[in-house]
């Protein structure tokens, strides 16, 4: 199995693998304080719901010994402004902001210790956050292997892998999991237009992993699905409202929609850090929308007219009524998800 690690926390700098440029070039991107991780977030060097959460906790860390040598209560309200601004980086992915308030609710417990000391302590539960993520995402993959039959096609979309947590993945994890433990599988995998993460780094990571697997455009998977071609689809989430709805990279609503008239099993694969008890529906959930020239341009090249409008949304909602399963890392839990869900929350599970 290759090892993936596209975030590195290392003499006081965070480096994280450059997504922008892969896979021409394997490169990595240097943070040197919360700032370049703001940056980092927003033009997508890291991307993935988990691996944001993870970076953004990193990124307070960077704040704190930035400002560590500020009075006590500078150096609070200094790390809490940044914290904010980090956890605004990107509005969907609820990861983020569940990393952020983490980090922040370790501050608030140890704020009487000295400024060095709660740098340290920060730099402790960022790397707690890291580490628990790989073992999260192992966990998802043998839960998620049981419910892949052994020479299966499996359709995904986006990146879930690597990349897109602190290590092995999600939806891509499961894929991995099943691959490894001799189920014989090949995959399809969406291009996933406008920023073609199957494309660029989802296809990365299969070649790497030497699993086979044929990349399509989107456009593809409807008549694949409708030919019988596929056994099983698997995707990750971005925020995964109480009652199931799931927020995932735009076209997975369009996926879910053809798996139910086709009666193809369909299931996210994501954390419990994914799940938003908070937000009842996926009427409540913000929406990103981006930059109209990543619809405009490939590769810095414009392949629509100047003066055209665009629409760009990042994510859709899946309802969930188009969802199998949810498969995390505590097992895979199935409608009625407002009660199982509620039942998660309450810690009854
Ligand atoms: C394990 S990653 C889960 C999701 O974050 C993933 O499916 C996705 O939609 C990523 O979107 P991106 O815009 O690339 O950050």
């Amino acid at each position: 199995m290759t090892l993936i690690k596209s975030i590195e926390f290392k003499d006081g700098k965070l480096y994280l693998i450059d997504q922008r440029k892969l896979p021409e070039k394997l490169s990595m991107f240097e943070c040197k304080d919360h700032k370049d991780v703001e940056f980092a977030i927003k033009d997508m060097v890291v991307r993935g719901a988990p691996a944001i959460g993870v970076v953004g906790a990193y990124g307070i860390v960077l704040a704190a010994e930035n400002f560590l040598d500020l009075s006590k209560e500078e150096f609070i309200s200094k790390v809490k402004e940044s914290a904010a601004i980090l956890g605004n980086a990107r509005p969907t992915a609820v990861n983020l902001m569940w990393a952020v308030k983490r980090m922040m609710n370790v501050l608030e417990a140890n704020k009487d210790k000295t400024n060095s000391e709660i740098c340290e302590i920060l730099l402790n539960e960022a790397k707690n956050i890291e580490r628990e993520d790989l073992e999260t995402n192992k966990a998802i993959a043998r839960y998620g292997n049981e419910i892949v039959p052994k020479g299966a096609t499996i359709l995904t979309h986006c990146n879930t892998g690597a990349l897109a947590t602190a290590g092995y993945g999600t939806a891509l994890g499961v894929i991995r999991e099943a691959h490894y433990t001799g189920k014989n599988i090949r995959v399809f995998a969406d291009e996933t237009r406008p920023r073609l993460q199957g494309a660029r780094l989802t296809a990365w990571e299969l070649v790497q992993e030497r699993i086979p697997a044929k990349l399509i455009p989107d456009s593809v998977a409807p008549v694949l699905i409708r030919d019988g071609e596929i056994d099983i689809i698997i995707v990750g989430a971005d925020r995964i409202a109480l009652n199931g709805d799931t927020a995932n990279k735009i076209g997975t609503f369009m996926l879910s929609q053809i798996a139910k008239d086709f009666n193809v099993p369909f299931y996210i694969a994501a954390p419990i850090s994914t799940i938003d008890f908070e937000t009842k529906s996926g009427k409540d959930i913000i929406i990103e929308e981006r930059d109209a020239t990543e619809v405009t341009h490939i590769n810095g090249v414009r392949i629509a007219p100047e003066g055209i409008d665009v629409y760009n949304p990042a994510f859709d909602v899946t309802p969930h009524e188009n969802i199998t399963g949810i498969i995390t890392e505590k097992g895979i839990i199935r409608p009625p998800y407002l009660e199982n869900l509620s039942r998660l929350r309450d810690g009854k599970k």
